[in-house]
């Protein structure tokens, strides 16, 4: 059997509806899970009993052949014999320390040269060189997230968990960060989960993807295909973003782009360069139809295609329209009727370049 893991738990915090988590998957050198939902869905739940800082009144927590939580069996075992790296939210890093003496904190179990290598090895790695005196009030957000993440990863754990990791920093450092962390977790070849609520860093971080909403996980599936073909509605409504599919930039002009989706020409603003792979992102709210020829309108892009299906969700119905890869858009249900929109009508599909989001997937 393929290594796994697997988490099956119950956990209920007085006066709220209770979390329920179950997930598996298979795991290898450095699969990422993304735990992703809305506030308040359970994520950070979940994570915090993984790390064994929560306790689930019933279920069981295995990561390949150990068990960390089996409530029928008496299996409790505890945070700090799981060999698990634990990034907060806020970082937690301890003020008082310097970075070298955070990095260092969880490797007392080493003589104190092996420490200092460690730590040295950590602060090349992380690109912490010349602040190994700093105290954390010093640093800049993006360089107090290398120094947590340093400190997570340096007492070599079996797994690393990410709560939020970019959320504290600003928006363009948020971007550079989180390619940056991506290749990282590739060349730690450490296995990781990692909550978020941000799909753009569900789509670039995770190799597996748990849709939690209400304390349920709705869908466990590849990022792409989650967001892709939601299971249901519910999916489809916390996930937010129906049409994503692999493109690539081929050319820029008056700070706008094109890019190539299966051979299908689509312009964005985007700032990606030119040869980049991308996941091209449009919401289906962003998608209007037009029946026969294109007419003139401020959208950028005209896409000839022709229904697929046409789905009536009460007042709105869901169209997937094939225009050389599958496009879905949401209309209301007089257009469905007006428009005579069923499976083989041609339609043009309208988008303007702003609604085309483009998300890096270098490195994959
Ligand atoms: N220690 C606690 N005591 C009582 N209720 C709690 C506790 N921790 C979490 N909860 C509740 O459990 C639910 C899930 O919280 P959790 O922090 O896991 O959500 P989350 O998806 O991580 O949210 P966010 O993205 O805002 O961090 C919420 O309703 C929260 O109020």
């Amino acid at each position: 059997m393929a290594a796994e893991i697997s988490i099956d738990l119950v956990k209920t915090f007085p006066g709220r509806p209770p979390i329920r988590a179950r997930i598996a998957y298979p795991v290898e050198a450095s699969t990422v899970l993304i735990l992703f939902g809305p506030s308040g869905s359970g994520k950070t739940t979940i994570l915090r009993s993984v790390a064994g800082l929560e306790w689930p009144e019933q279920g069981s927590i295995q990561f390949v052949s150990r068990t960390w939580l089996d409530t029928a069996s008496g299996v409790r075992v505890a945070p700090q014999d799981r060999h698990i790296g634990y990034m907060a939210q806020d970082y937690a890093l301890f003020p008082t320390y310097t970075v070298a003496g955070n990095i260092g904190y969880g490797l007392h179990h080493l003589s104190a040269l092996d420490r200092n290598k460690r730590v040295d090895e950590m602060v090349e790695l992380f690109q912490l060189r010349g602040l190994e005196t700093a105290k954390p009030r010093e640093l800049s957000g993006g360089q107090q997230q290398r120094v947590a993440l340093a400190r997570a990863v340096a007492p070599r754990p079996l797994l690393l968990l990410l709560d939020e990791p970019l959320s504290a920093l600003d928006a363009p450092t948020r971007v550079r960060l989180r390619d940056e962390l991506r290749s990282l977790l590739k060349q730690l070849a450490l296995p990781s989960i990692i909550v978020t609520h941000d799909w753009t860093e569900a789509l670039t971080l995770g190799d597996v993807m748990a849709v939690i909403n209400a304390g349920n996980v709705l869908q466990v599936g590849a990022p792409i295909e989650v967001f892709s073909r939601p299971h249901n509605a519910d999916v489809a409504r916390v996930v937010g973003i129906e049409t994503v599919v692999k493109g690539r930039v081929v050319g820029s002009s008056d700070g706008m782009v094109q890019v190539s989706v299966n051979g299908t020409r689509l312009t964005a603003v985007e700032g990606e360069s030119t040869g980049r792979d991308v996941f091209v992102c449009i919401r289906s709210e962003d998608v209007v139809l037009e029946r026969g020829q294109a007419t003139a309108s401020s959208a950028r892009n005209h896409l000839a295609g022709t229904v697929v299906s046409a789905t009536v969700l009460g007042a709105l119905a869901q169209v997937t329209i094939d225009c050389g890869f599958p496009l879905v858009a949401m209309v209301t249900r007089s257009t469905v009727e007006e428009f005579g929109l069923s499976s083989g009508v041609p339609v043009v599909a309208a988008i303007k370049a702003g609604s085309v989001h483009l998300v890096s997937r270098q490195g994959e």
